[in-house]
């Protein structure tokens, strides 16, 4: 069975949650070999939430992988200082960064002098976007390597929350936002303009506090946010544990697969 193919979204379950690491594991280090041997480099993003632990478990230790070739962004981030308990980049770098070796100049943090003023966090940070996916030709959307998502309770994902303006926001690279209901209230955020190009897109979730989202977002149709990342020829998977699993009822998914 291939780890991905285009086409269908693909619901990869896992036991528990050092399972779904592993799985985790064995799809990052595939996509990153494939990326490097493909264009000399992986650009990923990554969420904040528990994604982090749950993606570095068992990847921080893999010696296979080319982390020097990594080319890393967040797909949203808290605008607070870097060393900030609420700081994505904190947790990533605790849990990932730390363990392997990424170089700095290739993690594409929030500005920490920018954290007071979204907006020109949010400039900013396209401009760092454009650094890597723009090239002389020009591109309308940065096309990333895989991005890595978590879901909320709502159905969030990223800081794209139901309801909200930025979820109709489709030119900018990345926007912020001054409500998040998800504190810190200020943030940036990737757009589901940039989501959807990407040649890979993951959502991670586990425990049983998501089984009636993933219910709702997976067995009916609906405008939620996480509903809304539908690349537009890349690959959607989910990672989940069989908790968080339980209540997909869908005969579109009833192949729920084992990595
Ligand atoms: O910075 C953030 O708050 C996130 O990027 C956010 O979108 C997160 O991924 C979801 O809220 C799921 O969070 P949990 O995995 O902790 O439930």
């Amino acid at each position: 069975m291939p780890l991905h193919a285009a086409g269908p979204t693909q619901i990869f379950t896992f036991p528990d949650v050092p399972a779904l690491s592993q799985g985790l594991d064995t799809y990052v280090a595939k996509l990153s070999d494939e990326a490097i041997r493909r264009h000399g480099k992986f650009t990923v993003a990554i969420s904040g939430g528990s994604l982090p632990k749950q993606l570095a478990a068992v990847l921080k230790h893999n010696k296979s992988v080319d982390f020097s070739n990594w080319i890393v962004y967040f797909a949203d981030e808290r605008c607070v200082p870097l060393d900030h308990e609420d700081s994505n980049y904190l947790l990533a770098k605790t849990e990932l960064f730390d363990h392997v070796d990424i170089p700095q100049e290739n993690i594409h943090t929030i500005d920490n002098d920018l954290v007071s003023d979204p907006e020109e966090a949010a400039e900013d940070y396209i401009s760092q976007l454009a650094k890597t996916f723009a090239t002389k030709d020009s591109v309308r959307f940065p096309v990333f390597d895989l991005i890595l998502l978590g879901v909320g309770p709502d159905g969030h994902t990223c800081s794209l929350f139901p309801g909200h303006p930025l979820l109709k926001e489709m030119t900018s690279w990345c926007a912020y936002i001054t409500d998040s209901p998800k504190p810190p209230s200020e943030r940036i955020t990737l757009t589901f303009p940039v989501l959807n190009h990407a040649h890979h897109v993951a959502f991670v979730a586990a425990g049983a506090g998501k089984q009636d989202m993933l219910h709702q977002l997976l067995d009916a149709p609906g405008h939620l946010p996480a509903q809304m990342v539908k690349p537009v020829t890349g690959t959607l998977s989910w990672f989940v544990d069989d908790a968080a699993a339980a209540k997909i009822t869908s005969a579109t998914y009833k192949g729920l697969e084992r990595l």
